[in-house]
């Protein structure tokens, strides 16, 4: 079975645009649960755009699913995730002042410092994902790393498959095949949503879990957060 994690970034980024709480960052959490998601995903970045810090720790207490934290793993980041106990972190390697996340790791080049980084959340009980492209060195230099899964980069599948779906999805089979084959396990996200959830869930095999914020929220405008989700979940 295939996990809906929503990222809800995108209701801290309404939240933020007039100061206050409205709407709740806190809220969205419960219900998104309560609708049936099967886990929670943030991305604190470092200039607090959308989801803050304190967000993170008051989220924690009501997560009655999966928490998954996003983020580059500088020692602040590092530190908060192992302090709020979260479920998951899912490292990224964006820099601070990237419009949104746009790639994956290089794991050979960064293989040290992952492995180090890993480490350190394995030591403290939580799960290890990296995000990456669907490229076959950088997934079996994610085998080498430690980590438990890797995040597949979703955003290239997403463009390309209003053009042609079968070859904008070949890549993430492959990577999908490979990384089962290493024994990793597989999340995939990044502009997922109802037009290209349901093929890619039908043609990449041992998906774990996709992580869905963006389209999502957008599509919640129109339709509300329950039958959204409900939606959304009826793709997997
Ligand atoms: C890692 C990834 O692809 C997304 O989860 C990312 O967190 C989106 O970040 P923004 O919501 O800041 O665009
Ligand atoms: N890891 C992907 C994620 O959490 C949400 O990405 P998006 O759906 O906001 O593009």
């Amino acid at each position: 079975m295939t996990r809906l994690s929503v990222n809800i970034n995108k209701i801290a980024t309404l939240r933020n645009s007039r100061g206050g709480n409205t709407p709740s960052v806190l809220d969205a959490a419960i219900n998104c649960q309560k609708f049936g998601a099967q886990g929670i995903t943030v991305h604190p970045r470092p200039d607090e755009r959308h989801i803050r810090r304190q967000d993170v720790f008051d989220i924690r207490p009501i997560i009655t699913t999966e928490f998954n934290i996003e983020g580059y793993p500088s020692e602040d980041f590092i530190q908060m995730v192992i302090d709020v106990k979260a479920h998951q972190v899912t490292l990224v390697p964006d820099s601070h002042d990237q419009l949104t996340s746009d790639h994956g790791w290089d794991t050979i080049k960064h293989m040290d410092f992952l492995k180090e980084v890993i480490a350190r959340f394995k030591e403290a009980g939580i799960r290890t994902s990296i995000f990456v492209d669907p490229d076959l060195s950088a997934i079996e230099g994610a085998k080498e790393t430690g980590t438990n899964r890797i995040e597949l980069y979703t955003e290239p599948f997403a463009t390309m498959y209003p053009v042609d779906p079968i070859s904008a999805v070949a890549p993430f089979k492959e990577a999908a095949n490979l990384a089962h084959k290493l024994g990793l396990g597989i999340n995939a996200g990044h502009d997922l949503s109802l037009k290209n959830l349901r093929f890619f869930h039908d043609h990449v095999p041992f998906l774990d879990e996709v992580s869905i914020g963006h389209a999502l929220i957008a599509d919640a405008l129109y339709m509300g957060l329950r039958s959204t989700i409900q939606d959304y979940l009826s793709c997997l």
